[in-house]
């Protein structure tokens, strides 16, 4: 393999794991050699590979493959040598909760203060009280806890807070970083026997912020840390926000103890949004636009036609008009309603046409001749497996249900046995046309 197929697998990797998974677990990945099926990388250290393995080799070896590889195993070596360019990960990772005092978190972006903020209905409260902590006054609620869907804000109004808290006050000590970064942290200091260190560090933040805190749950000794970390800054009177994809109550596998802490301050929702958000969006990213294509025109009516159809969320509706940009600005065509249609059919079809889980579940079962009962039942044997591993990657792929959310229409099933079957299928669509055609068969009749 070379390392442009590498370098392509990586593009691909960060787009599945995104951008906070794939710097702590994926850059610090070496690619050594293939040879007989089996794909080998240097890493730093025998945790990062034990961690890798267990829980990214699956996409690494799918993605190698669809990158026209033969690959069924994964090896991690650590060199006896460490590498400058690897040991140099290791420092930028590994060695940052010992160091100086200056905690660094997960970079902020930019762009996401509250001036790009768009306000609406769905989410004025959340946006409120963003705005009260970021005020930095006396502490209100503690702590502040965000939650909602995929792509609705909550990330753009953390980084907004703390932008706005740094401005302010410039001294301040304010810490931003993904919970899986806090994990990660976490076992790193334990292995390197700094837990002194790392608890002193967390310990001395003015403001911490933990986004997508649903990932400690079920992760028992990262969950105790927290919840003492959590506890030392509530009674030291610093300001804690948090977020995650469901409210406190819902978190499955997290402690009671920490759901009645994260309770306790003030918990507001971003909710889904509404046609007024997503044109104000629209109409504030154009603008954005315009400056960075000019004499690019947009007709008279393609926006509200967006903010109609395109309802999943923001992150959906800002792809599209990035696309739709770019697309025409290549042809040299003004954006009209009909070139519209046309470089964004994909996203309208998918967003046009609401499939259900149990429609799904259904035109998958009269595919397969097997009874919906059967489906959605306990039994394993292959017959009902894999239609209903099919059924479980369509529910992923087009309805915006979450996975623990698609597991209770599966019989109460737990989301980590829905995750497997949505890999399994990505990995058998790959090697199995049959498979493939089934899927874009039932793709395109539940489209239709
Ligand atoms: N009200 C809004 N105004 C302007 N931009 C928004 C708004 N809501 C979301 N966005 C934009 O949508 C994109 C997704 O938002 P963000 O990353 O904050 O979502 P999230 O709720 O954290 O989702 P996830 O759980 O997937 O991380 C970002 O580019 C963000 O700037």
């Amino acid at each position: 393999m070379t390392n442009d197929i590498w370098a392509k697998v990586l593009t691909a990797l960060k787009g599945a794991l995104g951008a906070n998974s794939f710097s702590s677990w994926i850059e610090p990945l070496e690619f050594s050699q293939l040879a007989g099926g089996v794909a080998t990388f240097h890493v730093p250290t025998n945790f990062i590979g034990n961690y890798v393995s267990q829980n990214f080799g699956d996409q690494i070896i799918y993605h190698l493959n669809q990158h026209g590889q033969n690959v069924q195993r994964l090896q991690f070596d650590v060199p006896k040598l460490t590498k400058p360019a690897a040991q140099k990960q290791t420092e930028r990772v590994a060695s940052k909760p010992s160091g100086d005092d200056e905690i660094a978190g997960s970079p902020l972006d930019a762009r996401f203060t509250f001036d790009t903020f768009i306000v609406g209905k769905p989410n004025e409260l959340a946006h409120a009280a963003a705005r009260r902590v970021a005020e930095g006054g006396p502490i209100t609620f503690n702590p502040l806890f965000l939650y909602g869907g995929v792509g609705l804000g909550k990330t753009h109004l953390m980084h907004a807070i703390a932008h706005e808290l740094k401005q302010r006050s410039p001294g301040l000590n304010v810490l931003y970083l993904s919970a899986e970064q806090f994990m990660y942290r976490f076992i790193t200091a334990l292995r390197e026997r700094k837990m002194m260190d790392f608890k002193q560090l967390f310990r001395s933040v003015d403001v911490l912020m933990v986004d997508d805190v649903q990932f400690i749950a079920g992760k028992d000794s990262t969950q105790e840390e927290f919840f003492h970390t959590f506890n030392a800054l509530v009674d030291g009177q610093k300001q804690i926000i948090i977020s995650a994809d469901r409210a406190p109550g819902e978190i499955k596998d997290l402690e009671e103890r920490i759901k009645s802490r994260l309770q306790c301050g003030l918990v507001v929702d971003l909710h889904p949004t509404d046609y007024e958000l997503r044109l104000s969006v629209l109409q504030s990213k154009v603008a954005y636009y315009a400056a960075q294509y000019p004499g690019l025109q947009i007709a008279d009516g393609v926006l509200e036609f967006l903010a109609h159809r395109i309802t999943t969320n923001v992150r959906v509706l800002e792809g599209a008009l990035t696309r739709l940009f770019a697309f025409a600005s290549l042809v040299g065509r003004e954006i009209t309603l009909e070139l519209t249609q046309d470089c964004l059919s994909d996203v309208l079809k998918a967003s046009d046409r609401k499939v259900t889980v149990e429609e799904i579940q259904r035109k998958v079962s009269e595919h397969y001749n097997i009874r919906l009962s059967d489906m959605i039942g306990p039994k394993r044997v292959r017959n009902y497996a894999r239609p209903r591993q099919m059924a479980m990657y369509l529910a992923k792929h087009m309805t915006s249900r979450s996975l623990p959310e698609i597991g209770r229409r599966f019989g109460g099933r737990d989301h980590t046995t829905v995750m497997h079957g949505v890999r399994k299928i990505e990995e058998l669509k790959a090697l199995d046309s049959q498979i493939a055609d089934d899927l874009e068969l039932l793709r395109r009749a539940l489209s239709e």
